[in-house]
C-alpha cells in the first residue's frame, strides 16, 4: 500500500496493474538480496543488479517529473526529501528512501503485532485503551493517538528489540579512541540491536516489557537512554517521526477491525539480516476475525 502511495501521490505514469506489479517484483528482487547487494561486488549478482537499475531508471523519471513541477501532490514525503539532496544524487536517494521505509517499517509492523498476541496483557490492554478512544469511528485524531501511549509503548519495545544489527561510518580523518587509532578508509559501527540488550539501560533486555516505556517522554520525541535504533548524527534515520506516527496509526486500526489468535510461536528472528531491522525466519500463523 505504501509502495503504491508512494508512487500515486507523485503521479507517476504507472497507471496499468502489470507496470505495478513489475515495479513490486523488482522491489522485491532488490529487498531480498539488499544485504549482499551491499557488501559483494555487482557483477556477481545479476539479477539484484538489474532490479536497481531497473529502479534507478523508474526513479530517474520520478525525480525529473517532480522538477518539471507537474505533480499534483506537495509535500509529499519524497518531495521534501528531495528538496534537500543534490539533483545528481536524487534518484538513488529516492530508491533509498524507498527501501529504507519499507524494509524497517515492515517488519516492525510485524513483531509489534507479534510481541503483543505472544503477550496476552499486552494485547487485551491495547484493544482495550482503542476500543476506548477509537470506538468504531472511521478517522483516527492525531489527538486520539496521543491517548493510546500504550500502543506506542508497545512500538517501540518492538524496534529496540528488532533494531538493526549494525549502523556503520565509513572513516574520513583519522580518531582516537582509548588509545586506538582508527585510521582513514576504516568502517566504524555501532550495533543498536546489541546496544539494547545492554542491562545497565534495560533491566531484563530480552523481554517485552511496554511499561519500561512509561520513563520515557515520548510526546516530546525523547526515547529512553541508550536507545539508537535511528542511528546518529546528521545522516540518523529522516523518517523515524514518521515511522512511529504511521506504525500507530496502522496498529490502532487493525486492533480496532479485527481481533487475533496466534495458531503458532513466534518466529524466532533472521540472523541474515543486519542493515536493516530484523526480520522472522519463517511465517507466524495467526486466526483473525473481523470485528
Ligand atoms: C521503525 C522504522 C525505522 C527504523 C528502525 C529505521 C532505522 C534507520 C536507521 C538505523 C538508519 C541509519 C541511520 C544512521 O546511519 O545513523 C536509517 C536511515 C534512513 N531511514 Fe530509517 N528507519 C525506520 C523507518 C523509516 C521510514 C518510515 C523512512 C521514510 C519515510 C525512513 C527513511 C530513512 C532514510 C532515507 C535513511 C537514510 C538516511 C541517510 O543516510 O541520510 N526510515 N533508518
Amino acid at each position: 500500500m505504501l509502495l503504491y502511495r508512494y508512487f500515486i501521490l507523485d503521479f507517476i505514469a504507472i497507471s496499468f496493474k502489470e507496470a505495478f506489479e513489475e515495479l513490486v517484483q523488482h522491489f522485491t528482487k532488490f529487498d531480498e538480496q539488499f544485504e549482499y547487494g551491499s557488501k559483494i561486488p555487482q557483477m556477481f549478482l545479476r539479477e539484484w543488479t538489474q532490479s536497481k537499475v531497473w529502479l534507478l531508471k523508474l526513479f530517474t523519471k520520478v525525480v525529473n517529473q517532480l522538477a518539471s513541477g507537474t505533480a499534483e501532490e506537495e509535500n509529499t514525503v519524497l518531495q521534501s526529501l528531495l528538496a534537500v539532496v543534490d539533483a545528481e544524487h536524487s534518484p538513488n536517494y529516492s530508491l533509498l528512501l524507498l527501501w529504507a521505509s519499507l524494509a524497517n517499517a515492515v517488519p516492525i509492523t510485524f513483531w509489534t503485532l507479534a510481541f503483543m498476541l505472544a503477550h496476552e496483557h499486552a494485547w487485551k490492554k491495547a484493544k482495550d485503551d482503542v476500543a476506548a478512544v477509537l470506538g468504531s469511528g472511521k478517522e483516527v485524531t492525531e489527538d486520539q493517538l496521543l491517548k493510546t501511549p500504550y500502543l506506542r509503548w508497545c512500538i517501540m519495545e518492538a524496534i529496540r528489540l528488532r533494531s538493526p544489527g549494525v549502523v556503520a561510518r565509513r572513516v574520513i580523518k583519522p580518531f582516537t579512541v582509548k588509545n586506538y587509532t582508527i585510521p582513514a578508509g576504516d568502517m566504524v559501527m555501532v550495533s543498536p540491536y546489541w546496544a539494547h540488550r545492554n542491562p545497565k539501560y534495560f533491566p531484563d533486555p530480552d523481554k517485552f516489557l511496554p511499561e519500561r516505556w512509561q520513563s520515557a517522554d515520548l510526546e516530546k520525541n525523547i526515547f529512553l537512554d541508550g536507545f539508537i535504533a535511528f542511528g546518529g548524527g546528521r545522516y540518523q534515520c529522516p523518517g523515524r517521526w514518521f515511522a512511529l506516527m504511521e506504525l500507530h496509526l496502522f496498529v490502532a486500526q487493525f486492533l480496532q477491525r479485527f481481533d487475533c489468535q496466534l495458531l503458532s510461536t513466534v518466529p524466532e528472528l533472521s540472523p541474515l539480516h543486519v542493515v536493516g531491522t530484523q526480520q522472522p525466519t519463517g511465517p507466524c500463523h495467526v486466526k483473525l476475525t473481523r470485528l
